[in-house]
């Protein structure tokens, strides 16, 4: 091993600096937590034009005596890219400039009032119903338990949902904002034809019916159901429509018959043995479309090749893939996989072949055939 004899002063300090990184890589989190807290994007977004620090600091209602304090949470939350200044002529006198803040593609999707909103995954998380698991990561090395949420919580993190109303409630709405940006993806023209052909449709484990109920609107001749536990569908029998119907029960028994069945991040929750189970029951309940044969539309994140992975540690995308598998093995027993884990899956349950499109960011769309 290395010691600073060895080691040049400018390695040493880079590796340092490398550390202190990692350690205080939690402020990030917190800082934004704080400015969502505040409504500082709500704050920007209503002033419409640059706003200046003493504006913001009026509308946030921030105590006099932490004023001057605003602008350096400001500073970390321009450097990490979650807001931006620009110059703005001051209103009385146009030869001078002040600066103001304005909102960035990441903010505006921060805002409370966009329905495609990630706030809500950022309070969840950022609970300590969600953060509490991360401390018994270790102990969860060296125990028997299944997850280290168990290990915390002595319960499965679907069965915390069943008995805790307010975070199932947080949980299935932030489930449902991610839901209305990948409809806002799939059902453009070009991806729609993925749903083109089929009498039917089950979205298993389809939450609170946000993907299902666009896609009964976009397809009116499709016969959509939303499958999910019970206590997820409870009470939304009434939103159904003609082409929408709700229904609880356990995707390990059975799954309602249909010709295509939708499973969108459902698989990466679970361990191999348990998705092959839930593929195996698909393909006994996927109806034989007229000699055509259906489909199972499975919409998850496909990793990059440990291979190809090294030496790009700077790339974004990468390390977002990384932390949901980290947040699978936490909270619950699944994973993230990459091409030949999923065929490996595929081809085991019985299905005959596969197509993968990679158009959503991180996650692709993965088609497979009976
Ligand atoms: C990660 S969420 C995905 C929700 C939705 N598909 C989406 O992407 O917005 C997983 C869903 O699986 C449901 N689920 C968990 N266990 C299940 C089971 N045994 N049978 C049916 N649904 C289940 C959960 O209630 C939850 O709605
Ligand atoms: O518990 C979660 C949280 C997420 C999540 C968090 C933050 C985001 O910006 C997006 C998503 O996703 C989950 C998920 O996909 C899943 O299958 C189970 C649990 C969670």
């Amino acid at each position: 091993m290395e010691h600073r004899s060895e080691m040049q002063a400018t390695e040493l300090l880079k590796a340092q600096s490398h550390i202190w990184n990692h350690i205080f890589n939690f402020i990030n989190s917190m800082s934004l937590k704080c400015a969502i807290d505040l409504n500082i994007p709500e704050a920007i977004y209503n002033y419409g034009q640059p706003m200046p620090l003493s504006k913001l600091i009026i509308s946030l209602q921030i105590h006099p005596s932490k004023s001057s304090f605003v602008h350096r949470l400001m500073k970390i939350l321009i450097h990490s890219g979650f807001f931006a200044t620009k110059n703005v002529a001051k209103a009385n006198n146009n030869e001078l400039e002040e600066v103001g803040y304005v909102l960035t593609d990441s903010s505006m999707l921060l805002l409370k009032d966009n329905p495609l909103s990630v706030t809500p995954f950022l309070l969840a998380m950022l609970d300590p119903v969600f953060t509490k698991p991360w401390h018994q990561l270790s102990m969860w090395f060296r125990n028997d338990d299944a997850t280290p949420f168990q290990t915390e919580h002595g319960i499965t993190f679907f069965e915390f949902f069943g008995c805790e109303p307010k975070i199932n409630n947080l949980y299935n709405d932030a489930m449902a904002s991610d839901a209305r940006l990948v409809c806002n993806l799939l059902l453009d023209d070009m991806y729609k034809g993925v749903f083109e052909g089929f009498e039917s449709l089950v979205d298993v484990g389809g939450g609170t019916g946000t993907l299902a109920k666009a896609i009964a609107k976009s397809f009116p001749r499709l016969e959509c159901t939303v499958f999910d536990l019970p206590h997820v569908v409870a009470g939304l029998e009434l939103e159904g429509t003609e082409n929408l119907k709700y229904v609880g029960g356990n995707m390990f028994d059975v799954i309602p018959p249909s010709h295509a069945i939708m499973l969108k991040w459902i698989l990466h929750d679970w361990t191999d043995e348990d998705c092959l189970k839930i593929l195996r029951n698909c393909k006994k309940s996927i109806i034989n479309n007229g000699g055509k044969g259906g489909k199972v539309i499975i919409i998850d994140m496909l990793m990059k090749d440990d291979e190809k992975n090294k030496g790009v540690g700077d790339d974004e995308s990468l390390q977002t893939q990384l932390f949901f598998d980290m947040l699978m093995m936490v909270l619950l027993t699944g994973k993230e996989r990459n091409e030949k884990e999923w065929a490996n899956l595929i081809f085991a349950a019985g299905f005959s072949d596969y197509k993968i499109t990679p158009i959503l960011g991180p996650r692709s769309l993965i088609e497979i055939y009976p």
